[in-house]
């Protein structure tokens, strides 16, 4: 989840210490790197239209500012390319790569001047302006992001909240009355607005259907499933079970590193098992067969390796 990502405030200063805290353990923010990378992003491999950015240097721009906010905290005036590419846990040659997407290209023998390189990281990811943000579906995980400090204090201010069932519609939740989602309409005031999704996935797509033809641009999407939008509308999934299911498919690596294998004759397998073993026996995994194996029903279902469908 990357809602701890971002470190510095609405002028690109960095936070008091407490702000930096890490996200997704261990992982590499690239994709090239084995960490979770562009996983989340609903929107296809589509680059930044406007900036010539590639998305995957995007994601890992959040990883660049929290290393150089502890840097710039720390007092360290210039950062080489090897020791923040190593704090970020990224290849140094990918970083100078990133870094000169931003028109950043370091001096060569000193490195990077750490606060230059924070104001212009924050600059490129509108960190120097407010942002609203309104929550739809204010059950378990809507009222605890609702109530996220971390927000505020990094310039996104949560302005409404959105439910349509009428135990929740009208109750005052974090300061905010829960709207119904009928009167939905973008806040006027202020500049962009992001919409966060933490609605049932049986209902994500009509809603997210209905908040593009509101005007909203920017979903972070809780839901468990891929979100279809037009052009021009961004989408970040944030999907923890997927996240939980690869560590525990590394975890189940570790313990018994040839089970894999063992289970492609297996009879019932989970989901992430199953379909782990018919790519590895070679199986092509086309979209019916994939949807096919997603669907809950079809757990146990999936014929043996090598059988034909
Ligand atoms: N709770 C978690 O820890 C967690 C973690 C990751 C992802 N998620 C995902 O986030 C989503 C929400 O999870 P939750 O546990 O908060 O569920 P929840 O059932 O507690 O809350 C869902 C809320 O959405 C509202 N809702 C339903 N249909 C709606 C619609 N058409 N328009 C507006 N509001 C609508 C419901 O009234 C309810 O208040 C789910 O998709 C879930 O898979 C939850």
């Amino acid at each position: 989840m990357n809602i701890d990502d971002a470190t510095v405030g609405p002028l690109g200063g960095p936070r008091p210490a407490q702000a930096a805290t890490g996200t997704r353990d261990g992982a590499a923010p690239g994709g090239e790197d084995g960490g979770p990378g562009d996983a989340g992003r609903d929107d296809g491999a589509r680059d930044d239209p406007g900036r010539g950015v590639p998305e995957a240097t995007v994601a890992r721009l959040p990883q660049y500012l929290r290393a150089l906010t502890a840097l710039a905290e720390r007092g360290t005036e210039t950062v080489s390319s090897e020791a923040l590419a190593a704090a970020v846990g990224v290849g140094s040659a990918k970083l100078r790569k990133d870094l000169s997407h931003l028109g950043s290209y370091g001096t060569r023998g000193v490195g990077y001047e750490v606060g230059h390189l924070l104001r212009q990281i924050s600059a490129h990811l509108g960190l120097t302006q407010h942002w609203n943000v309104v929550i739809i579906g204010i059950g378990n995980l809507g009222r605890s992001l609702a109530g996220y400090g971390g927000f505020a204090s990094r310039g996104f201010g949560v302005v409404g909240l959105y439910d349509d069932s009428p135990a929740v519609v009208g109750e005052c939740v974090n300061g905010h009355v829960v709207r119904p989602l009928s009167e939905f309409e973008v806040p006027s005031a202020g500049c962009a607005t992001i919409a966060v999704l933490a609605v049932p996935a049986a209902v994500a797509q009509r809603v997210c259907d209905l908040l593009v033809s509101a005007g909203v641009t920017s979903i972070l999407n809780f839901a468990p499933v891929v979100l279809h939008v037009p052009e021009g509308v961004h989408v970040r999934r944030v999907d923890l079970a997927s996240e939980l299911q690869i560590l525990a498919f590394h975890e189940q690596r570790k313990a018994a590193p040839g089970r894999t294998t063992a289970l492609v004759d297996g009879a019932t397998l989970v989901d992430g098992g199953r379909l782990g073993s018919r790519a590895l026996a070679g199986q092509a995994l086309d979209g019916q067969a994939l949807e096919a194996a997603l669907q809950p029903s079809a757990v146990g279902t999936l014929p043996r390796a090598g059988a034909t469908r």
